[in-house]
């Protein structure tokens, strides 16, 4: 059935399927088009233009979209969504004084989280997380990455990554699965972390390949947690098994998880809240896409990725959501869009690119999503009546969102 959207105020982010990531001053632009239509037939785009094009067509559906515009649905390329419970306790400690690595050492923070999903049944995990993505495809989420890493022990690191597969299987938008079972150091290997990495290595891994449970690895690499040495190993064990590095670097010091990262051809180094010009430098001419996380500056109060850096030395630059318990507790993609505009001075114009098409990248997905573009998937949302795109990161923590469309489906 073909399904043909008329009078769109705004069609934003219009692009040939060739376009798989956009860098440097490429980054101010977004292609639109104003007063335009869109075609979708089979869950996939089949034509767009100016209405004074519109082609004669029979036998479909039509939707009048007059005063909306529309954007490809965000694609938040770095979340933690599988988790349990919740940490507003710590929040409140944080209130009161105690930083986030006080909060760790005392066993909060990560381990928290572990002890409580180790409690928790698979099932029960899973309704916990599909509540929150349904939360963030109503607000415009149409892909998708979600990590491990709150279990820490084989039996619960391999009992999200099964949820993941759960949601991956229950849901039509795509998900791309992480294994991070390098995330933290449980209390029982306190003071042997070479034994905790052979389990992460030699016993988790070889299920996960073998499961078909992951596509990418991940490891928090950072004082107090990994070093560049475990993350060598860590990865060389990965590519082994056919597992990509997306990776944690430069939260809260620059150790040369960068460099790291871009010797193992990572996919993605995402937070670099801590960048050094060397950082910036190795990421020249790489395939590695450098990814922001606002929500967990905004949280943590801790510095904001330098964008402009980053943007300015020619790089490109996707933007996600880090929602997790802990650091960054919102998966909703449009406050981190106005917080890399209002705090990180990106224009809504970069904000909008590194939120949809440099997300895709960072998901190896831009060849089907995070553009309006002839073949890719029909994932796209229809704003509220507003003036125009800049709006949405304008006003911050309103809804502009109306309708979501996954596979040329509305969802919400
Ligand atoms: N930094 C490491 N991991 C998460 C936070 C984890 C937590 O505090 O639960 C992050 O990306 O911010
Ligand atoms: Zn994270």
């Amino acid at each position: 059935m073909k399904i043909l959207f008329k009078n769109i105020q705004e069609l934003v982010q219009v692009r040939d399927t060739n376009v798989e990531k956009v860098s440097g001053k490429e980054m101010k632009e977004l292609p639109s088009i104003k007063n335009a239509w869109l075609l979708v037939e089979d869950g996939k785009i089949e034509g767009y233009g100016k209405m004074d094009s519109l082609p004669q067509l029979s036998g479909h559906k039509e939707t009048d979209l007059s005063g909306r515009i529309v954007l490809p649905t965000w694609c938040d390329s770095h979340t933690h969504l599988v988790y349990a419970g919740n940490r507003e306790q710590e929040f409140a400690d944080r209130i009161n004084g105690l930083s986030y690595e006080e909060i760790a050492n005392r066993g909060g923070g990560i381990l928290n989280s572990a002890k409580t999903l180790q409690e928790t049944t698979e099932e029960e995990l899973y309704l916990q997380s599909a509540i929150r993505l349904k939360e963030v495809m109503g607000l415009g989420t149409g892909a998708i990455e979600i990590k491990s890493g709150y279990g820490l022990t084989k039996d619960a690191e391999l009992k999200m990554l099964r949820v993941i597969k759960r949601l991956k299987e229950e849901f039509e938008l795509p998900v791309k699965s992480t294994y991070l079972g390098a995330h933290a150091l449980p209390k029982e290997f306190k003071d042997n972390k070479d034994a905790y990495m052979d389990l992460v290595i030699n016993e988790i891994l070889p299920e996960v390949e073998k499961n078909q449970l992951a596509e990418y690895i991940d490891i928090f690499c950072e004082k107090g947690y990994f070093t560049v040495e475990d993350t060598n190993r860590l990865l060389e064990a990965g590519a082994k098994a056919g597992l990509t590095p997306k990776i944690h670097v430069n939260q809260f010091n620059a150790i040369g998880g960068v460099q790291a990262g871009v010797e193992h051809s990572a996919l993605s180094v995402d937070h670099l809240e801590i960048l050094r010009p060397e950082d910036i430098a190795a990421l020249q001419n790489t395939v590695t896409m450098p990814v922001a996380l606002p929500g967990c500056s905004l949280f943590l109060s801790i510095p904001y990725t330098p964008a402009r850096a980053i943007i300015d030395a020619g790089l490109p630059l996707a933007l996600a959501t880090d929602y997790n318990p802990g650091s960054s507790p919102s998966g909703n993609m449009n406050l981190v869009v106005s917080l890399a505009c209002i705090k990180m001075h990106m224009t809504p114009e970069e904000a909008i690119n590194a939120a949809t098409l440099n997300g895709a990248y960072a998901m190896g997905l831009s060849k089907s999503h995070g553009s309006i573009s002839i073949g890719k998937q029909a994932n796209f949302m229809v704003t509220k009546e507003v003036p125009s795109y800049a709006y949405l990161p304008y006003s911050f923590g309103s809804n502009s969102i109306d309708q979501v469309f996954i596979n040329g489906k509305k969802i919400a």
